[in-house]
């Protein structure tokens, strides 16, 4: 029984770190080389069509089919020159993963020969069926066609041997159905309101850019290892497992040395990701054992998030290269940190101002203050939906403990800034403001240091940190697509901006002065979102309670933090912002509800499976060799010595017995109870079905798993234990 499991550590103990393909010279040199970028655009595009590309790209304008087929001459030149012989377009369905097919660039030529042919209609759109995506009731609704249109914004690339073209996918009537549709909406609606607030500060706006560095936390299992255990194959966590007697105790694995065959793979994944243009610049160890991070330099929201989803995809290629798996799976392991991927999310203006960096003078320091005032209502007023847009079934475990945030959303801003607004909620007065009390104002305004201490990973416990320059939305989970928590996070702000400015005028109209319009609408801001500001401690009993009297949400299950996005206020939010109409939430909605469904009905399936035919059969066995030696013992020994040597036995036997019966039993319960989950109709009511009914018993059967794995003799246990997954690398 427990040969797999042998087998797999004998494995492990041969193995040796990869060497791997250097490139010889610089990053710099080979930086992107497998990127369509500005400079190969120059090259292989005539002016007018590289001027078509860049114009899309900064000012939205459509590519018209002639200058299509231009760019897709260009690209397919510069793709068949480094080795292509496919293209594909490549986008994020409603799935954990993002979706490719590839076409050989071949046609048949005129004598029955082959030659190598793109054209603009083929970059532009594409018509995958989007039958098997999951799309909520659109596809029913309408028709089961989708469309990939080509983003332009996101350059070209050549993957393996692939030319590979950034796309949306949306379905036959223009619903979105996939993340980076969208994402787009949001990125462009943000730009308009803070470039309409910017105005006030600085005429010479006319863009403002959401930006975003992601920090993505992953553990390595070894491969031999990782085939062993079939709940992490197909789940992505392990189901079970005892606790290992040391696992990050002695903070001994944060930060430390990296481990050679982890660092070599990391390496591998840093080579590959310059050559594709992605700036990744920090690796580390993370605190639980066998867990590590990598982060990139920041860049343009939906560029950065692209490239997280392809860095997620060669991390996993090339862990395999490494006989690695890799795990994004937000709580792998009971007990010890899980992952998150926090995103540094900041706004910057085509003037080159980080406009949440605090600045040189009164004036651009209340700039800084006024997006960051109106983060904290835009956060306030969205808790539930930036909840809903980070909680997942795999997140849900992450949540609330080993450095991860809890599902109350708060925000933290430290003392300086929260010093700041204090100071400006007293100093603005609502009668007109004097000279005098003005120019006081502004010269309080003026002395916030011009670069804050870096907060980064300050306050743990905070969802959603000020960390300096830039919001951290640490909430967000290792396995998500970033899209999901920004679509909210930029929709949510670019609303509240608009909103800022529709006051603002309305008083400057009155005849208040510009400046002093702001100070009062600020004002009004500061007081109404001092619920959402906590700096303390987000574990704490105390928080829980202060939040409650604060008003502030706390919901922890799925379902219930899905249901927002039903909400009306917030349906009419995504609508007045262009971002959905009601068929794509809902759509989207019912998409989510499926995957929560979906994953906990597979954890159950998977649990049962396991438990009785890998956990019973061998304690079983054990079983039966404690009582061959009871027996033994019995025929040789006089009754009361027999007794007093075998009484422990005796105890172990029928503690064994229990679980056993305990297990058997309860996943009967539980197969029973997901039956009659299946036949609830309604998806909502199924969701809730399966979190209340079913979900108790994974921890149930799995606490009688663990109590076995600590009586059962080791060299029986089938799965690799805890201590074997987190310290072999
Ligand atoms: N060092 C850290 O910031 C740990 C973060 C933690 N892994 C999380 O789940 O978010």
């Amino acid at each position: 029984m427990a040969q797999f499991r042998f087998k797999a550590l004998d494995e492990v103990l041969n193995r040796k770190p990869i060497e791997i393909e250097r490139e010889n010279n610089l990053v710099s040199d080979y930086y992107g080389m497998l990127v369509f970028d500005q400079a190969k655009m120059k090259k292989y595009l005539s002016r007018e069509a590289y001027k078509a590309v860049t114009d899309a790209v900064e000012r939205g304008t459509i590519i018209d089919r002639k200058m299509a087929d231009q760019v897709a001459q260009g690209m397919k030149a510069w793709a068949i020159e480094n080795g292509a012989t496919h293209y594909t377009h490549w986008f994020h369905p409603l799935t954990d993963g993002t979706a490719e097919k590839h076409d050989a660039f071949i046609v048949h030529g005129a004598d029955g020969s082959v030659i190598e042919s793109f054209s603009g209609t083929l970059l532009a759109q594409q018509e995958p069926d989007a039958s098997s995506f999951p799309s909520g009731g659109i596809r029913q609704t309408f028709e089961a066609r989708g469309y990939t249109a080509w983003d332009p914004s996101s350059p070209a690339f050549i993957s393996e041997t692939t030319l590979t073209i950034p796309t949306i996918f949306i379905s036959y009537t223009g619903e979105a159905l996939d993340y980076k549709t969208p994402l787009l909406r949001a990125l462009n609606t943000i730009d308009k309101a803070a470039t309409g607030v910017c105005q006030y500060f600085d005429k010479n706006v006319s863009r403002v850019t959401a930006n975003l560095g992601w920090e993505q936390e992953y553990f390595l299992i070894d491969e031999a290892l990782y085939m062993a255990r079939p709940d992490l194959m197909l789940t992505g966590r392990t189901l079970m497992g005892h606790a290992s007697s040391k696992d990050q105790q002695l903070d001994d694995h944060y930060f430390s040395s990296i481990p050679t065959r982890v660092n070599k793979f990391m390496q591998d994944v840093e080579n590959e990701a310059y050559k594709l243009g992605i700036p990744v610049k920090t690796r580390h160890n993370e605190v639980a054992p066998n867990q590590f991070e990598l982060a990139p330099i920041y860049e343009e929201a939906n560029l950065a998030n692209d490239h997280n989803q392809l860095c997620m995809d060669i991390m996993q290629k090339i862990a395999r290269r490494h006989k690695f798996r890799i795990l994004f799976h937000e709580k792998p392991f009971a007990g010890i940190n899980g992952s998150g991927k926090h995103n540094n999310w900041s706004l910057s203006t085509n003037t080159g101002v980080n406009l949440y960096s605090p600045g040189k003078n009164p004036k651009s320091n209340l700039q800084f203050l006024t997006f960051v005032i109106n983060t904290l209502k835009a956060v306030f007023d969205n808790q539930d939906l930036l909840r809903a847009s980070i909680l997942t079934s795999s997140n849900q475990h992450r949540l609330g403990a080993n450095e991860a945030p809890p599902s109350i959303i708060s925000v933290f801003l430290g003392t300086e800034v929260s010093a700041m607004l204090d100071l400006m909620e007293e100093a603005v007065v609502d009668r007109k403001m004097t000279p005098d009390e003005k120019t006081a104002l502004k010269l309080n305004i003026g002395r916030i240091p011009e670069i804050i201490l870096d907060n980064t990973d300050r306050n743990r416990t905070s969802p959603f940190a000020f960390t300096g320059n830039r919001f951290e939305f640490r909430a967000v989970g290792s396995m998500a697509n970033n899209a999901s928590a920004l679509i909210v996070l930029n929709t949510a702000v670019a609303d509240q901006l608009k909103k800022f400015k529709a006051e603002v005028d309305a008083h400057i109209e009155k005849g208040v002065k510009k400046d002093e319009a702001i100070f009062q609408v600020l004002k009004t801001l500061i007081i109404d979102t001092k619920p959402i500001r906590f700096n303390g401690d987000g574990y704490s009993v105390d928080w829980v309670k202060e939040a409650e009297k604060r008003g502030l949400s706390n919901i922890g299950n799925v379902p219930d933090s899905l249901a927002a996005y039903l909400r009306e206020d917030y349906i009419d939010l995504f609508k007045r912002n262009g971002i959905f109409n009601k068929t794509e939430i809902e759509g989207r909605v019912e998409v989510e509800y499926e995957k929560f469904i979906m994953k906990v009905q597979i954890e159950s399936r998977v649990l049962a499976d396991i438990a009785i035919n890998h956990i019973v059969p061998t304690a079983v066995e054990y079983q039966t060799m404690l009582l061959e030696n009871v027996k033994n013992l019995k025929e040789v020994f006089p009754e009361e010595e027999f007794l007093s040597l075998a009484g422990g036995r005796l105890d172990l036997i029928r503690e064994v017995g229990s679980h056993i019966s305990a297990i058997k039993a309860k996943r009967k319960e539980m197969i029973a109870a997901r039956s009659k989950a299946n036949k609830v109709e309604d998806v909502i009511d199924r969701s809730k079905e399966y979190d209340k009914e079913v979900r108790p018993f994974l921890d149930d059967i799995r606490d009688h798993i663990d109590r076995l794995e600590l009586i059962v003799d080791n060299e029986k246990w089938p799965l690799p234990k805890y201590r074997e997954l987190l310290f072999i690398r």
